[in-house]
């Protein structure tokens, strides 16, 4: 499985004023624990605005974008260095990934943070992600990091989103206002009911509370990711949820993962085509086979690597749709080649396919 992992400031700080070291050891020794049982995880942590505040002594607070920025500018580095001496106690090489809107409304920079990201993955590198605040402006934001584990979990395509945070998951009402509230062990789907219980952040550290983990929620399950939420102070947490104990309240998806991405590929306008020879057409048709540069005879129209291309069989009939691993241009030059030449004729590679079989949705 494939687990998105959200930590919350609440969470790092145990209702301290300060990242509470041993509860960082707790939550690294649960990461670590879901990697030895064979699953990848990606990290997306919030703390660096409070490790910055702790570096500094703890300055009188002014709550303004210019503080936020200096703070995460000052915590962030110190916040990677805990992680990194933490995962390197159960021998985990971490890398840091900061990431804004920006990466997830440019195709291009998407798709480097998703070669980034699952790079790590295969190699066993653990991915920590948090917001790069201190370059990002206030209208450039995902804005919180409830939303942005939400959008790391479509990146890398997640089978799990889990934000762990200082509720117990998600209550009929502010658990810290209402002494009656009770939890919500499963939301089948996010409806205006469900929005309605959502009040605003319970700490004072934390950004956005349950509105924006409803928001995540919504925006996961659509994906075909689900969301668990649940208490980061219960003991082996992660490990529990990975390995399918109910804790917390639990955002079922809305269908798999790949319906999603097969809905989310004929929703995109394709801007051009790929003509395909008799073999192709009948791998690709009868078996959902990926395409190969080998079996296109023409490529029609132009698009960048990512974009959705209609597949034409020989008799220009459409038989799927599906997302080019290479933009027009490099493709006509590929036409009939064999993948093992790809790398010389365009000097890189994006791997042997042009449309990768999960990629491709057959009509
Ligand atoms: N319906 C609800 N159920 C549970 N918690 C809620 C609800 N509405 C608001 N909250 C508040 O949301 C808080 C968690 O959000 P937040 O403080 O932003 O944490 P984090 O730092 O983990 O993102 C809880 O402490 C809780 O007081
Ligand atoms: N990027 C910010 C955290 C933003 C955020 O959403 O915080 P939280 O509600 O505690 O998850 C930081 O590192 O301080």
């Amino acid at each position: 499985m494939r687990v998105v992992l959200k930590l919350g400031t609440s969470v790092l700080t145990a209702g301290t004023d300060r990242l509470h070291r041993p509860r960082l050891v707790d939550l690294m020794r649960g990461l670590a624990a879901v990697r030895a049982a064979g699953h990848e995880a990606v990290l997306v942590t919030s703390g660096a605005v409070l490790a910055g505040w702790e570096a500094l002594n703890f300055p009188p607070r002014s709550r303004t974008l210019a503080e936020k920025q200096l703070l995460a500018a000052v915590g962030q580095g110190r916040l990677m260095h805990l992680y990194a001496q933490l995962a390197d106690l159960y021998g985990l090489p971490v890398a840091q990934v900061l990431l804004t809107a920006d990466d997830f409304r440019n195709r291009t920079r998407y798709l480097n943070a998703r070669t980034t990201l699952t790079g790590c993955l295969s190699r066993g590198v653990l991915p920590i992600i948090n917001e790069n605040d201190a370059v990002a402006l206030e209208q450039l934001k995902v804005g919180d990091n409830d939303t942005l584990s939400a959008f790391v979990a479509n990146l890398v395509e997640a089978d799990l989103l889990v934000i762990l945070t200082d509720a117990p998951g998600l209550y009929t009402a502010d658990p810290r206002l209402d002494p009656h509230a009770t939890l919500i062990p499963v939301v089948e789907r996010v409806t205006p009911e469900v929005w309605a219980l959502a009040g605003g952040a319970g700490s004072h550290r934390g950004t956005g509370g349950m509105h924006t983990k409803i928001q995540a929620a919504e925006v996961a399950t659509r994906a075909g990711t689900p969301v668990v939420i649940a208490p980061g102070d219960a003991p082996d947490a992660l490990r529990r949820i990975v390995a399918g104990e109910a804790l917390g309240t639990r955002f079922q998806a809305h269908g798999s993962r790949l319906e999603a991405r097969g809905r989310w590929i004929l929703a995109e306008v394709a801007t051009g085509s790929l003509r395909l020879d008799a073999g192709a057409a009948q791998a690709v048709q009868e078996r959902g086979a990926s395409l190969l540069p080998a079996g296109i005879t023409a490529v029609e129209g132009r698009f960048e690597r990512g974009h959705t291309v209609r597949l034409l069989g020989p008799d220009g009939t459409e038989l799927g749709r599906g997302l080019a691993r290479y933009a027009s241009g490099d493709l006509g030059r590929l036409l009939g080649r064999h993948s093992r030449e790809i790398e010389a004729a365009l000097g890189y590679t994006h791997g042997p396919e042009a449309v990768h079989r999960d990629d491709l949705v057959r009509l």
